[in-house]
């Protein structure tokens, strides 16, 4: 099976063609920059990342991913007057803490990051063409407002599948001016009180973007007119996908063709939310669980199931990094080659080499991550078993199911010998070898005095490395060492 998606627009799992041989675009919607992101703020980061890992190494797709920053809106203005700041220090801050989050749990950089703030012109270019095309109205109060009309475009609703009747007023602007409940504010007016700061000049008046606007304008400017992919978090749907697609097709924009979006990470059932007062920080977090851990964690489940995050949750987590961690450095002990030379040969494979077909399989199925972990698991434990039967593996055959381990928790962004888990690096291995040769030293006396029946040093030996933290294991091929 080719590459499938299940496209939230048609709610079907449709075949992925992209517009351009070759090539992807991808949009997927930021933070709002209104404080430092919790577990749940980052899984869309993350659920994202291993598609367009899997798109570049499984599929050799050159991607363009774009994701933006809303460094400006209503949230910022309030908390950062709450805390006494200029919104524009705010906002940065908390720019600066999502960004340290996303490299915390490995999430490879977009190609490109725009913030709101730094595509006014582009934004009031699709405000202008809105307006000409009958399609927006500037309000007729005064108040700078500008609205996109929805009744203008039958195709409203669409994308949620909502008839206009059936829906609720618009929230996100001042019901002043508003010739229909539902219009949505494409441009606010400044009002007393908001920093002038927070505006700029416009044929409106000065105003600040409406946040479904800066979508629009930015996937525009840097995807072009239509695009592949569009991504964010489930409850982004409505209304803010919805008018990123409204008010883009409007203006005579293709815009996105397939649509995905991520479910949530939830608490007893209920949304991790800051104002719900269940949420657990990313860096919170970090102080006493492994970010490869955490992100192991927000990773594992399929993008479009609930992560319900419990006691228990990171210990098990734990568990299955540790399992494959284990298996790592045991076969890596066998074949005794650095870290580095071994992701190198990993990351030089070519895709058809470096993917069981299983597990190709399921990531093409909708990027179906459980079964794709099923296969990486599968993999950990029959080469346990091979080298617990020592003979009958080759050094050949455990090679390269160690690479294809090594490929597989790349695109899952798992890979515990990325440097960027700080770990793994030339240095460090070194420093290892330099450890294995002097603890096999003293294993190879402790195995002398045990042949010549002197137990007390065999005894003193072992204690000695106990205390330094060397854990000493007994197996019929001998005995087998790891660091507590
Ligand atoms: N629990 C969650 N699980 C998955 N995604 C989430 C979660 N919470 C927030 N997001 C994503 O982050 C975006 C910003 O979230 P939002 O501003 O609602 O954060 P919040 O912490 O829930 O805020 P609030 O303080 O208002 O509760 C959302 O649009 C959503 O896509
Ligand atoms: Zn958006």
């Amino acid at each position: 099976m080719s590459l499938h998606l299940f496209d939230t627009a048609t709610r079907q799992l449709r075949p992925f063609e992209p517009l351009e041989a070759g090539r992807v675009g991808m949009y997927i919607c930021g933070l709002t920059t209104q404080g430092s992101p919790h577990i749940g703020h980052v899984r869309f980061a993350v659920a994202f990342d291993v598609l367009r890992r899997w798109l570049e190494r499984g599929h050799g797709y050159d991607v363009t991913l774009i994701r933006n920053v809303t460094d400006i809106d209503d949230k910022i203005l309030t908390k950062a007057a709450e805390a006494g700041r200029p919104w524009w220090a705010w906002s940065y801050e908390n720019e600066r803490a999502t960004t340290r989050a996303l490299e915390l749990l490995g999430v490879l950089p977009p190609t490109y990051e725009p913030r709101a703030t730094g595509h006014i012109t582009e934004q009031l270019e699709l405000v202008r063409a809105l307006v000409e095309r009958g399609h927006a109205y500037a309000a007729e109060d005064g108040s700078g407002d500008v609205y996109f009309d929805v009744r203008s475009w039958p195709d409203y609703g669409s994308l949620t599948r909502q008839k206009l009747e059936d829906m609720e007023p618009a929230e996100d602007a001042d019901p002043r001016g508003k010739r229909d409940p539902r219009d949505f504010a494409l441009w606010k007016g400044h009002k007393d009180g908001e920093p002038e700061t927070a505006s700029w000049p416009a044929p409106y008046g000065r105003g600040r973007p409406g946040w479904h606007l800066e979508c629009s304008a930015m996937a525009r400017k840097y995807l072009g007119d239509a695009f592949d992919i569009h991504g964010g978090g489930v409850d982004l749907r409505f209304p803010h996908h919805e008018n990123e697609q409204a008010q883009s097709r409007a203006a005579g924009l293709d815009f996105a063709r397939y649509w995905l979006h991520n479910a949530w990470v939830t608490v007893k059932g209920a949304k991790m939310g800051k104002s719900l007062g269940n949420a657990l920080a990313v860096t919170e977090l970090t102080k006493t669980v492994r970010p490869l851990v955490l992100r192991h964690y927000l990773g594992a489940a399929h993008y479009r199931s609930t992560i319900e995050y419990g006691d228990d949750s990171l210990t098990e987590a734990l568990a299955a990094v540790e399992r494959i961690e284990g298996y790592v450095v045991r076969a890596r002990e066998v074949l005794g080659e650095a870290a580095e030379d071994l992701l190198e040969a990993s990351r030089a494979l070519p895709a058809d080499e470096a993917f069981p077909t299983d597990f190709r399989a399921a990531l093409d199925d909708d990027l179906n991550v459980p079964e794709a972990l099923a296969v990486v698991f599968g993999t950990v434990r029959d080469g346990n078993r091979a080298l617990d039967a020592g003979a009958g593996t080759g050094t050949q055959a455990l090679r390269h199911t160690l690479l294809q381990l090594l490929a597989m928790l790349d695109v899952l962004g798992t890979n515990p010998l990325d440097p960027s888990w700080g770990g793994g690096s030339r240095e460090d291995d070194r420093g290892m070898e330099v450890l294995a040769a002097l603890v096999q030293d003293r294993l190879d006396a402790r195995a002398q005095a045990r042949a010549e029946k002197d137990f007390a040093t065999a005894d003193a030996i072992r204690d000695h490395l106990t205390t330094l933290g060397v854990v000493i294991e007994d197996t019929p091929a001998g005995a087998r060492w790891s660091l507590r």
